[in-house]
């Protein structure tokens, strides 16, 4: 199931897998991959594809020399630029080394203008892979800008150099990555190549498992969503239900001059399946939602919290008075989703942040980074330094589903297990849609959806449904947070077509 491995696990797989195994298999095994990864990019007849191949100094760099051996016998014009180790090379790179030297491939000086001027039709980075210590500095920085100049396909081995592989940060302030169009990542797949900076660098992901035996690899407690994990969850309708049977949601924000918060969480928790939808409003209720009548629009003030399951923070303001009804929110002994000002609120109250993690029934909150960042009392910098890391930490002390936003979206639990979302595109980067996912995830609790597998597959279709108006031309330019609704009822009812019983 899309297991992710940090680097320090993927080191003790390879350990274990290379005492097994005669000296060198594996790199040999991930130089094999590397050229049919690259061949898969050129063109059948390889005579005339000029492909760059960048060599680091360390076993990254000995993948990197595998391959120019397999693509140079392979008939590809291949150049070497080959940055020496400095100290002795392991002994499966020093072996690779002299493959590639007694192969057709050429060893090149570093020459800037060669890199720019040539026709390469790829390019295959093998500057660094999990042992990347600093940022790219110097001549290598240099070569990285080169490369992403350059309008050919590039293909990472392991991971695109400059990227960190647990956390998809690229490293250093003002740091450079190489900006891939594909990954061969070898032995498991890495977190860092589906989140923050992961999803723009790497391009398209696909795993080498280099043969190794099933038996090395750990159970994973981080994993890529998937469809399977929440599967079981999307029921056909039965015939003899009526809207009681799919739960009540009630949105509670809307602070003067933000009513189309809570509209839009609400619009989206309707379409989403759930049976009775209220708006609830801090002050000066509309009286009906015009665009969408079935909505039940009243003063929160009036209504009993405990009649529903609870999106609290759409458009709340910070007043005191939103304050007094997360804090009643918060008492009600069901299903809570907290998002927006309901978490500033909460960052600014630790009396909150108790009642919250001292809840009997546990809670989704949706920070996006700068949310986190108050929540935690740190920094966007570190939020999005260690995405995975700040969404556990955070379920962890506040006891809740974590679902963290942004370009790879964490979803974590209080035990520790995460997962990063695969859906979604940039077109999700405008106002109102943090809106619609707290609308969406909580119909799917209102539906009777556990927290873990609402949060999955909210992040899910939220995403799905952003991909398929993408497709479609809508978006990701101008696309509005209120064409996902639709789409995502699309998605919703297509997914319990397909798998549902
Ligand atoms: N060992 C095997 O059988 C297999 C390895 N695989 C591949 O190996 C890499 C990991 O290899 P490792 O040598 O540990 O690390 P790297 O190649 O990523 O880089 C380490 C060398 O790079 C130097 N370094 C690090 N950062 C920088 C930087 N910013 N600028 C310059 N030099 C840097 C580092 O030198 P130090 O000075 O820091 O000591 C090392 O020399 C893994 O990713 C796989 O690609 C195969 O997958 C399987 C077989
Ligand atoms: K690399």
């Amino acid at each position: 199931m899309n297991p992710l491995y940090s680097s320090a696990e993927i080191r003790a797989i390879e350990h274990a897998a290379a005492a097994a195994l005669p000296d060198g298999v594996l790199m040999q095994r991930a130089g094999q991959a590397g050229a049919n990864a690259a061949l898969d990019l050129l063109p059948f007849s390889t005579s005339k594809a000029k492909v760059l191949i960048l060599a680091g100094p360390g076993n990254n760099g000995g993948d990197a020399l595998e391959t120019a051996a397999h693509l140079a016998y392979a008939g590809a014009q291949v150049t070497v630029l080959h940055f020496p180790p400095q100290s002795a090379p392991s002994a499966e790179r020093a072996a690779a080394m002299r493959r590639a030297q007694t192969s057709d491939a050429r060893f090149a000086d570093l020459d800037l203008a060669m890199v720019a001027g040539t026709e390469w039709m790829l390019v295959v980075d093998g500057l660094f892979g999990i042992g990347l210590q600093r940022p790219l500095a110097g001549a290598l920085r240099e070569l990285a800008e080169a490369v992403n100049g350059l309008k050919c396909s590039v293909l990472a081995l392991d991971l695109p150099s400059g990227l960190d592989a647990d956390t998809g940060a690229i490293v250093g302030l003002d740091g450079v990555a190489i900006h891939a169009t594909h990954t061969i990542t070898f032995i498991g797949n890495k977190p860092g190549l589906h989140t923050c900076d992961g999803r723009d660098y790497a391009g398209l992901v696909d795993v080498s498992r280099l043969d190794i035996d099933a038996s090395h690899f750990a159970p994973a407690r981080l994993h890529l969503n998937d469809v399977k994990f929440f599967s079981r969850h999307l029921r056909a309708r039965r015939h003899n239900t009526h809207k009681g049977s799919y739960g009540s949601v009630a949105v509670i924000g809307g602070a003067r001059g933000m009513s189309g918060a809570p509209l839009l969480a609400a619009r989206a928790a309707l379409n989403s399946g759930a049976g009775r939808v209220y708006a609830l409003f801090v002050e000066d209720p509309l009286p009906c939602d015009s665009g969408q009548p079935e909505l039940m629009c009243r003063l929160a003030d009036d209504f009993d919290l405990g009649a529903a399951t609870l999106v609290i923070g759409p458009g709340l303001s910070a007043s005191r008075h939103a304050s007094e009804l997360l804090e009643r929110a918060i008492a009600s002994g069901g299903a809570l989703l907290a998002d927006a000002d309901a978490l500033n609120l909460l960052a600014s109250s630790p009396a909150l942040q108790t009642a919250l993690a001292q809840r009997q029934a546990s809670s989704i909150l949706t920070p996006h980074p700068l949310e986190a960042a108050r929540l935690l009392g740190s920094t966007i910098t570190d939020v999005q330094a260690d995405r995975i890391g700040a969404a556990r930490k955070l379920a962890a002390s506040l006891n809740a589903h974590v679902v963290l936003k942004g370009s790879g979206t964490v979803i974590a639990a209080p035990n520790g297990d995460a997962v990063v979302n695969t859906t979604g595109n940039p077109a999700l980067a405008t106002a109102g849609t943090g809106d619609v996912l707290s609308g969406l995830c909580g119909a799917l609790l209102a539906q009777g959806w556990p927290l873990w597998e609402a949060a999955l597959a909210g992040v899910w279709l939220h995403g799905m449904a952003a991909d398929v108006l993408v497709t479609e031309g809508t978006g990701p330019i101008g696309l509005t947070a209120g064409e996902l609704i639709p789409a995502i009822r699309v998605a919703l009812n297509r997914m319990v077509q397909h798998h549902g019983r």
